[in-house]
């Protein structure tokens, strides 16, 4: 293991990213960050509004710096939304970076994403609400890893380094004035021409919890991703040459259903991109064997970039990318840019202390307010209360408990996310609509959609705000059940999961087959309830032995999975809790 895992320069885990931010903006005179949100735009963002240029948004979760802030600049991203560390960002900062660059903008906003659940269905969602708002908004999503051999019941590819690429064309392309229609066709097609496949020699740490994996001294890792998460060969270690061979064959290998075609005579852009940890000079033996391999073939190498454009924390290891190249794409790539980590200079601008700029309100009306649902009496609003105490202590209590299951299946932040929002929901506790479960759960989702992020906050944000529905008209047993059906169908249907993929949605879906068939016998709430706890704890306990097919787990092979999922494992702790606070317990 690498000794600095685990040891890190930062102040503390909660603020780390946000400090991070701030340094970025101290030390770049051409980026501002929006007050009240985690959104780095350009300094003249307004003026850039007010061209009727393109914008061009991206973002995700933190760790992958100078992804994506240090490609904001002119030909480059406007702006650039960052996430908790390896989680996807809320929605309310991303509406904010939307409306921050859009209003007022009849040309539109690109939203550049690369293909995570978590990115999906927040960026989703917030364009959603954006296009609501009469924002002309579009989303294009990345996803180029080279690295699965069969993505067909798996989350897909994943978006790595390639990503700035796409930020490079896009941006060369708004520039020049075109269309958003335009940028969509020549950014996605130059997207699916290319590949990026990537390697590790030491695992990285999110701050606060120990090693994403373990790797042996005498190992490497191929095809793994930007988030720790498992790749799916280990090796002996042996020469850098060797190593971006066997990279490079797995690029291009036939058998791989996601290869990259690299005939002979092709001409190609080459990055070769530092995952955090690997030295200037390691990256200069892999960039001359990546270019010895590919000339070799008969391919010309016609730009090569090197350096740390998207990196996973501390790791050691390398991606490589690889991208086709025509007249058009060469000429995106030349074109100027003043974003600080793109590989040009800036020319002599003085730098400001002023990190902060204000936001833009929304312009629109207010919505109109939540349609009051059917009332409960005070002690039932009492039980409530309780139950979403002891959620919320729960989850807070077993923060490292799940982080532990994520970092075996995915990226280790899952306890972080729960406890997250669990912690905002605390800070609300006091003035929450507990008489009313329509509005409770509305107000719920609205906290979890402003702070949680990552795939669990936008996936309970959809639960809830579908669970609420049930609840506006009755109160009753039936309808709470009615309830858990219309949150688990919501989930399914953004999140495209069902019931035996291995997610929060097993224990779910158990729940509540349990609760409907033990509340439609003469079982009492509680009886049925407590039925349903059980099936829940058999039903998340269950995953430890199933392939998954949704999330990041679908990208880790069967036979690495033996611990129970962590999104499953939660909403069986959380109904657990539920059961003992209406119990008095
Ligand atoms: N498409 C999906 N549908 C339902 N649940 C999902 C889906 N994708 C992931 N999950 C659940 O989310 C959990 C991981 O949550 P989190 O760590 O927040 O996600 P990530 O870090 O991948 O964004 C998984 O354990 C799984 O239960
Ligand atoms: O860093 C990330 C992608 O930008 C992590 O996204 P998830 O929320 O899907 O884990
Ligand atoms: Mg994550
Ligand atoms: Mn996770």
């Amino acid at each position: 293991m690498a000794a600095n895992v685990g040891k890190k320069l930062i102040n503390s885990k909660e603020r780390c990213v946000d400090e991070s931010l701030e340094g970025t903006a101290a030390s770049h005179p051409g980026l501002r960050l929006l007050s009240g949100h985690r959104v780095m735009v350009r300094e003249d963002v307004a003026s850039v509004r007010a061209a009727a240029k393109v914008t061009l948004l991206s973002g995700g979760g933190s760790g992958h710096e100078p992804a994506h802030a240090g490609y904001i600049g002119s030909g480059m991203l406007t702006g650039a939304i960052a996430g908790s560390v390896f989680t996807s960002p809320p929605p309310a900062d991303i509406l904010a970076a939307i409306r921050a660059v859009g209003q007022g903008n009849p040309a539109g906003t690109l939203l550049i994403v690369k293909n995570y659940t978590g990115d999906r269905l927040n960026f989703g969602m917030s364009l959603e609400r954006a296009r609501s708002e009469g924002l002309h908004v579009d989303m294009l999503v990345v996803g180029e890893d080279c690295a699965l051999t069969s993505h067909d019941k798996t989350a897909g590819r994943r978006g790595l380094a390639g990503t700035v690429f796409i930020h490079k064309i896009a941006g060369a392309l708004a520039e020049q004035g075109r269309s958003l229609e335009d940028i969509v066709k020549v950014a996605s097609q130059a997207a699916s021409q290319m590949g990026t496949i990537g390697i590790s020699l030491s695992p990285c740490s999110v701050p606060g919890s120990g090693p994403s994996f373990q790797l042996q001294q005498d190992e490497f890792e191929l095809g793994l991703g930007i988030h720790g998460e498992a790749g799916f060969r280990r090796q002996k270690m042996t020469s850098a040459d060797e190593i971006v061979s066997a990279m490079l064959d797995h690029m291009t290998n036939p058998d791989n259903s996601t290869h990259l075609k690299i005939p002979k005579g092709s001409r190609v852009a080459l990055m070769v991109n530092n995952l955090g940890g690997t030295s200037c000079l390691e990256l200069g033996i892999v960039g001359r064997a990546a270019i010895q391999y590919l000339e070799s073939r008969g391919v010309a190498v016609q730009r090569v970039y090197t350096g740390s454009f998207m990196t996973s924390l501390e790791m050691a290891g390398v991606s490589l990318t690889v991208l086709h190249l025509d007249d058009t794409i060469t000429a995106c790539l030349d074109a100027d840019t003043s974003a600080p980590a793109w590989p040009s200079h800036l020319s002599g601008v003085d730098r400001t202390s002023d990190v902060y700029i204000p936001a833009p309100q929304h312009i629109q009306a207010e919505e109109g307010g939540t349609p009051l649902g059917q009332t409960v009496p005070t002690d039932q609003a009492q039980v409530l209360e309780k139950v979403v105490q002891r959620v919320c202590d729960r989850m807070i209590d077993c923060e490292e408990q799940l982080n532990s299951l994520d970092r075996a299946s995915g990226d280790g932040d899952c306890g972080t996310t729960m406890a997250r929002g669990a912690k905002e929901i605390l800070a609300a506790l006091s003035h929450l609509p507990f008489s009313c479960p329509h509005t409770l759960l509305l107000t719920l989702a609205a906290i979890v959609e402003k702070d949680m992020g990552g795939s669990s906050g936008a996936l309970y944000s959809l639960f809830l705000t579908a669970a609420a529905r049930p609840l506006q008209s009755s109160t009753d047993p039936a309808a709470w059940c009615a309830a858990l059906h219309a949150g688990i169908q919501a989930i399914s249907r953004y999140g495209g999961a069902e019931p035996g993929d291995r997610t929060m949605l097993d224990p779910l879906s158990a729940a509540h087959r349990t609760l409907s068939t033990a509340l439609s016998s003469d079982r009492t709430a509680l009886q049925a309830l407590e039925e349903a706890v059980k099936a829940a704890e058999k039903s998340a306990q269950a995953t430890a032995s199933m392939p998954a097919r949704a999330g990041r787990a679908s990208y880790v092979g069967a036979d690495q999975l033996t611990q129970p999922d962590p999104g499953a494992t939660a909403v069986a702790i959380a109904i657990r809790a539920t059961h003992d606070a209406v119990k008095g317990n």
